[in-house]
């Protein structure tokens, strides 16, 4: 899968274009390969199409809740998607142009229809309120072979908890590169805050 070895995916919300390489870099910097940058912004299509030029560096979309959603990231060049939710037509836009696609859910429901899918790379949304590791090892009885992108509610303080749990691939959020540090420009607090999470789990 186009995210293995990545162990944390930032989730971007992005109000000017301009800034999207100098955060990709800053990441990178702190040891952090690639982003979820979400539609959340009308800036995040042209920074996609930004940072698809930038290299060691794997740009997603994020908030992408409609098949046309899905076409256009995958012109702007993101090459995984990822949805707050599960929408088979989202996630079958996504096959049939053969990009990864990561669709969240909440629900042992949800992860059933997902697999139906054909999908064992789930996103956990909200991880925290949904009752966070003991939640995933809840449903990790009926679906062992599902792994998770935990989002929401993860912080540094919780990361490790979540990385060391066998089934979590990787763990997302915004903590890494808020909208707020982004807007100011503060790229050195984006680096240090990412190289202390990457420091703080196991290879
Ligand atoms: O997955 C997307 C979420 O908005 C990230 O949540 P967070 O702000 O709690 O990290
Ligand atoms: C929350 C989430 O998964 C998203 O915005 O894509």
């Amino acid at each position: 899968m186009i995210l293995d070895g990545e162990r944390f995916v930032p989730v971007v919300v992005l109000d000017d274009p301009a800034r999207a390489v100098p955060l990709a870099e800053a990441l990178q910097r702190g040891g952090i390969r690639c982003a979820e940058i979400t539609l959340r912004t009308p800036a995040g299509i042209d920074a996609i199409a930004a940072l698809r030029e930038v290299p060691d560096f794997t740009v997603g979309a994020g908030t992408v809740l409609e098949p046309d959603d899905v076409d256009r990231v995958f012109d702007a060049g993101a090459r995984f998607v990822v949805s707050p939710g599960l929408a088979d037509d989202v996630v079958e836009r996504a096959q049939a142009l053969g990009v990864e696609v990561i669709p969240g859910v909440a629900t042992a429901t949800e992860v059933q229809r997902a697999i139906r899918l054909g999908l064992d790379r789930l996103k956990l949304f909200p991880a925290g309120p949904l009752g966070g590791t003991a939640a995933i090892r809840a449903l990790a009885g009926p679906f062992p072979g599902v792994r998770y992108l935990p989002s929401g509610g993860v912080t540094a303080a919780n990361a490790a908890e979540y990385l060391a749990s066998p089934h979590v691939f990787a763990v997302s959020g915004s903590w890494m590169a808020t909208r707020e540090l982004i807007a100011a420009g503060d790229f050195d607090a984006i680096a240090r805050i990412s190289r202390e999470a990457v420091g703080g789990v196991a290879p």
